[in-house]
């Protein structure tokens, strides 16, 4: 049954490729206007939906709906607006004369690009996958997660009715080890881009070199510091690290998971966030009282009550939280541990839930030592007021993002991605659209030259 289904999957993938192959030809043929054009009106038809998408994703994640309705929808229309705004400044450069040849570059679409995709954000991967590899005049397949096609297709549908020719968005749910591999490994695909855990991108990475070498991009897991001095303003740097953490009920890569803090402060620190975590409401997604809605399927839900249990043997200390909320559903109450050492499995391991590890330090040296005790890269968060704080230590973090005073501070423009084993490769900014090109360099020989 199993191999049917794989061998039916890959002659669909086969003719679908061929077909895409002759779609980056028309696509990335069409005039740079008429593409941002059509980007655009793809834009418009999701503001048309938002309430209908906010509700997909709520439903098929447990996403706070008007979290969706408010953000995630209306952002990812933004971020290919933004994209939409690139499609017609894609170009290579003049190079130096020399006195043989005259040379120029030429910034050519990358091809047929698979994007995989997780279930915490679908809309938001879908666009920052979709946008940048549709400016650049690529064609597509996405594999939306399992856990949440639902958005994804209708997107698919919205992106036919914008005007995006056949064939070249193609959404292709599926399991990851069947619908997923087959892409990674795909000999007619040219690149892949994924977002997930570091386990799978690795397979990605795998079936990319055994199969065509397709270019890979990854965007992976994180296990993010927050750094509060003695300085910082208790109020909102308690706000800031519980939605650092119980955003999106931690089911985010740069969900701020250590916190760390400067001992002139501790005390009242934790008393006040433990105070606040109390008060946090937990309940139905769909409740604009809600702060926290359910994980998203049963596995998760096992795995972080399974990570908090560990951090009980550990030794941590649970200051509060740690069961689950209700008899129903996959709800967890948030959950702070304090005591932690850099070691412990709750301070190294991804938990991808409301769960988060506090640490006292003294000096900046200790709290970047800490900071850096990761096999993680992917972002940071420091608050002070102190300028020679923050250009030390945002110099002395291994990771793609800095937040100073701020978190989740995600920008169409500004480039976000991991060092480190949370991944290489940039999503947002222009960094994102270079991903999907290539460059071609064009060389000329100069005969009749007066310089010569
Ligand atoms: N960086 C991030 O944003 C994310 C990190 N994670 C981390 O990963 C943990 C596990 O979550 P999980 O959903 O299993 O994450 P995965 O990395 O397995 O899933 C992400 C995507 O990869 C697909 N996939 C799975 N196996 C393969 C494969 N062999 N080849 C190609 N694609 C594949 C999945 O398909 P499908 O699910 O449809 O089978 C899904 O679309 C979480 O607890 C969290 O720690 C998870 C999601 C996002
Ligand atoms: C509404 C914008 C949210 C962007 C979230 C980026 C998160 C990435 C991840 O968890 O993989």
């Amino acid at each position: 049954m199993g191999l049917t289904i794989l061998y039916r999957l890959s002659i669909f993938f086969l003719r679908m490729l061929s077909n895409l192959l002759l779609m980056i030809i028309f696509f990335s043929s069409y005039d740079y206007q008429e593409r941002a054009k059509i980007m655009m009106k793809f834009a418009n038809l999701i503001d048309e939906n938002i309430e209908e998408l906010a509700a997909l994703d709520a439903i098929d994640a447990g996403k706070l709906y008007h979290m969706c309705k408010a953000l995630d929808i209306p952002s990812a229309a933004n971020t290919l607006r933004y994209f939409a705004g690139a499609a017609d400044k894609i170009h290579g450069n003049v190079l130096k004369p020399s006195r043989q040849f005259h040379a120029y570059t030429l910034m050519e679409p990358i091809g047929v690009v698979g994007h995989i995709i997780p279930w915490n954000f679908p809309t938001s991967m879908f666009f920052v996958k979709v946008s940048p590899c549709l400016a650049a005049g690529c064609t597509m397949v996405l594999k939306p997660a399992e856990q949440t096609p639902l958005s994804a297709l209708f997107y698919a549908h919205l992106a036919k009715l914008a005007g995006i020719p056949d064939g070249v968005l193609n959404v292709v749910p599926g399991f990851g080890e069947i619908a997923g591999a087959a892409v990674s490994s795909h000999m007619d695909i040219d690149a892949v881009s994924f977002t997930g855990s570091t386990q799978t991108g690795r397979k990605i990475m795998e079936a990319a070199a055994k199969s065509n070498l397709k270019q890979v991009s990854l965007e992976l897991g994180g296990k993010s510091p927050l750094i509060i001095f003695d300085d910082a303003d208790i109020e909102k740097a308690t706000e800031l690290a519980l939605i650092g953490i119980l955003f999106n009920k931690g089911e985010v890569c740069v969900a701020s998971s250590r916190v760390f803090v400067q001992e002139g402060i501790y005390e009242e620190f934790e008393k006040k966030l433990v105070e606040k975590a109390k008060a946090w409401v937990v309940g139905d997604n769909f409740d604009h009282n809600v702060q926290q809605g359910p994980q998203v399927d049963k596995k998760q839900f096992e795995k972080i009550l399974s990570y908090i249990e560990h951090g009980k043997r550990e030794g941590a200390t649970l200051l509060t939280g740690g069961k689950t909320v209700g008899n129903k559903g996959y709800f967890i109450e948030p959950t702070i541990f304090s005591n932690i050492k850099d070691d412990m499995l709750i301070a190294q391991d991804e938990i991808f839930g409301p769960v988060l590890a506090l640490k006292k330090f003294k000096t900046i040296e200790e709290a970047i030592k800490s900071a850096n005790n990761t096999r993680y890269g992917l972002a940071a968060g420091i608050v002070t007021k102190n300028l020679d704080i923050v250009n030390t230590v945002s110099r002395s973090i291994r990771a793609g993002s800095i937040w100073i005073n701020c978190y989740f501070a995600f920008e169409d423009d500004i480039p976000f991605g991991g060092y480190k084993m949370s991944g290489f490769g940039r999503e947002y900014g222009l960094e994102a659209l270079h991903k999907y090109l290539q460059v071609k360099s064009v060389v000329t020989p100069i005969y009749n030259s007066p310089w010569l």
